[in-house]
């Protein structure tokens, strides 16, 4: 049997030896020549200009400087102790130091010779100076480097054993020599043909080592492709088979009361994203196969009228809707909302909470059996307790982030006829391409409008030192007759903390407003209390509502126009829109005050930047998974995002399109991969099934 050449052990490749090779296997797990080649480098240097000494700025990033050791000392005593040697040409002096690994470097260090040095320059008063500096002794036979330098990671250890980025560069070309004429192609021809794609083997190569900017795109492009290509092909396939296998779903296609509903009580025109969505959904739930479909809509966007309007469909088809929330304020609201439509028509509709009373529950419970209750609203409680319907036909959850599919999938024993149809509902937007690759489960519809005559929410970032300024804007928007919001986070270790927080804040505010009505709502009260305080407020008999981030989704008092966030720079993007959004919900200006410390960190001070640059929540979003990675996003664990290697889910939507239809296309037409030209498809699924590795190690 001919042995895989990719196989081969890391130790046989000429430069390696035993003593490399156990560096390679323990600090980076390369064990064979495979492994190395995919050791991309994480980034490329230009390498084209070489500076001179008087010519460095500070604000270079880089530089890259050709001259000779002209001394080189010990600084300091025992840890502080380091290696500092003067680097010198034409037009200046400039310091080298190294505080760690200087033994291998003062041994290797030639006075007088000249090297080419590459790192970044620091200025120590009126010199420069470089830390741990690339070094390449030039020797007459040396060739001129230059182009694009590719940087690859190593460790500490492995430096002094000549194992830095320059030298995994340099076993890289060794290694490329040969294997470079073994790299087969990983994608059918006709694709490569049809997208202007370079073939496996140059963008292996050109990813190490590209000619220029272009050749380094069009390999990383290809690579991109490829391995966005085959997850895709992964997910669609997974989510093409549960369609075929897809539980029956109830038809629910007749709509009298709807078509009633819309001409003569809808009091608003819908948006055309609205519209949209609701042929989509309608789409499903008459086609006779149960709809699993996620519902993303910005906050505000109107997604409750969407939710009514589905539960309509499944109404006048004999069956009964719920909707899910995850907090009983939330779950109140919603009842709330929809109860307004409901009234307008005569549909029957009721909440149930962990604190519904027992003869309230009773009643429920026996109304949704015999079907004469049309609409549950509710918490957990509706799947946690022993709830029957007679025929539950469509089941909305409301912000999926903290429902599982576990959850999910208890409500659809539910029922007596068959599976309901699921909508899930979420405003924290995922950005498109997230969506694209994690749910692949579910359908995707987005409201991507908010209704007309918004006007766009004013966001300003204020320091604790403005706080009276901020007090006197809100009174003057309480005498105009609006509302506001003052919200404090949950933010300390201890709950007594925030707790006294926020009492603090709640008594300063009561001082500053003596004679306003005001509100506060907080995770430690009773049920009933917050819901008392939620409807003083909504009712309008309060004037402001100081509460911690119980309100955080949902709450919808069109009224209120002044959103002011305490401590702004402690919550996540996420949660301010959410915030944010609380206001902005009606047609009067709005506003959202971030308050935070004259202090901020790097990425506080992104944050609260992006609030006060943007309103559209999928911005925000992709700002949001920039800032934290997909990996704090639920799902993307399953879905392999995780393990991507060259793309950048944040930045490559592109590619991701791309990727998506190129796998979406060639399912619909050769599910089974049988035509010839596909058979590479099917030999490299088997070989990253076997092998567990993202892409290209099947070459043989
Ligand atoms: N097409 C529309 N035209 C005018 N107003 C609308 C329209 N659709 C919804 N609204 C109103 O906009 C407000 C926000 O709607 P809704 O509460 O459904 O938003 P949402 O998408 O659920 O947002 P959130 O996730 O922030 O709660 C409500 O007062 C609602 O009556």
């Amino acid at each position: 049997m001919v042995k895989n050449f990719f196989d081969t052990k890391i130790e046989f490749l000429k430069g390696v030896g035993p003593q490399k090779a156990s560096l390679l296997n323990t600090e980076l797990g390369i064990f064979t020549f495979g492994d190395l080649l995919e050791h991309f480098p994480f980034r490329h240097e230009d390498r084209t200009k070489f500076y001179r000494v008087s010519e460095i700025q500070e604000h270079f990033p880089y530089v890259q400087l050709k001259g000779r050791i002209v001394k080189k000392q010990y600084i300091g005593e025992g840890r502080g102790k380091r290696l500092s040697a003067q680097f010198q040409d034409d037009t200046g002096v400039l310091e080298l130091v190294w505080f760690k690994g200087h033994s291998w470097i003062d041994k290797s260090l030639q006075i007088g010779a000249t090297y080419v040095i590459f790192g970044k320059p620091q200025r120590f008063g009126f010199k420069f100076s470089i830390s741990h500096p690339e070094m390449e002794l030039v020797t007459a036979e040396s060739k001129p480097q230059g182009g694009l330098f590719p940087v690859y990671h190593t460790s500490e250890k492995m430096k002094p054993k000549g194992l830095d980025s320059r030298g995994v560069a340099k076993l890289q070309r060794t290694l490329l020599k040969d294997a470079f004429a073994k790299i087969e192609e990983t994608l059918p021809e006709y694709l490569l043909k049809q997208h202007n794609f370079i073939s496996k083997a140059y963008a292996v190569g050109y990813a190490h080592f590209p000619k220029d900017p272009q050749t380094l795109e069009q390999a990383l492009n290809r690579l991109k492709f490829e391995e966005l290509f085959y997850m895709q092909l992964k997910v669609l396939a997974q989510k093409k088979q549960q369609h075929t296998k897809q539980f029956a779903g109830q038809v629910f296609a007749k709509i009298p009361t709807l078509n009633t509903f819309y001409k003569e009580h809808l009091p608003f025109d819908l948006t055309n994203a609205q519209k949209r969505v609701v042929r989509e959904i309608y789409g499903d739930m008459k086609s006779g196969i149960q709809m699993n479909r996620l519902l993303q809509g910005d906050v505000g966007s109107g997604k409750t009228i969407v939710a009514f309007i589905c539960m309509l469909m499944c109404l006048d088809n004999d069956a009964q809707a719920c909707m899910m929330a995850p907090t009983e304020i939330l779950a109140t609201q919603h009842y709330h909302g929809l109860k307004e439509h409901a009234d307008k028509i005569g549909v029957s509709i009721a909440l149930l909470t962990g604190s519904s009373k027992t003869k309230e529950r009773r009643i429920i419970d026996e109304e949704l059996r015999n079907g004469k209750l049309k609409i549950i609203v509710g918490t957990h409680a509706l799947i946690e307790e022993k709830v029957d319907f007679q025929n539950l036909g469509l089941c909305v959850i409301d912000e999926q982030h903290r429902f599982g599919v576990a959850q999910r999938a208890a409500l659809w024993k539910k029922t007596s006829k068959a599976y309901p149809h699921i909508l899930v509902m979420t405003a924290t937007p995922i950005p498109r391409t997230l969506a694209m690759t994690v749910y692949g489960d579910l359908d995707v519809s987005v409201i991507d409008e908010l209704p007309a005559g918004r006007k766009p929410i004013v966001t300003q970032h204020r320091t604790d030192a403005n706080r009276l300024r901020v007090f006197g804007f809100i009174k003057e928007q309480i005498a105009e007759g609006r509302q506001a919001y003052v919200v404090y986070p949950l933010i300390e270790e201890s709950e007594k903390l925030d707790y006294k927080n926020l009492m603090d804040g709640y008594e300063s505010i009561c001082r500053a407003f003596p004679k306003i009505p005001i509100s506060i709502v907080h995770g430690r009260m009773k049920a009933e209390d917050k819901e008392w305080e939620m409807q003083r407020f909504v009712k309008g008999e309060t004037k402001i509502m100081v509460a911690t981030t119980v309100i955080e989704v949902g709450v919808n008092v069109p009224n209120s126009t002044v959103m002011v966030i305490e401590n702004a720079e402690k919550f996540g993007l996420a949660q301010l829109h959410q915030l944010r959004g609380r206001v902005g919900r009606g047609g009067s200006q709005s506003y959202c005050i971030l308050i935070s410390g004259d202090k901020l960190s790097k990425d506080g001070k992104f944050r609260l930047e992006t609030m006060v640059r943007t309103n559209n929540g999928f911005e925000i979003a992709d700002a949001d998974l920039k800032l934290r990675g997909p990996g704090d996003i639920e799902g993307t664990q399953q879905s392999g995002v995780l393990s991507l290697k060259f793309t950048d889910i944040s930045k490559d939507s592109q590619v991701l399109q791309l990727a998506r239809e190129t796998a979406d296309k060639l399912l619909d037409e050769d599910p089974k991969m049988e035509k010839s030209e596909h058979s590479i498809i099917r030999t490299q699924q088997a070989f990253m099934a076997q092998k567990k590795t993202t892409n290209w190690s099947r070459i043989s």
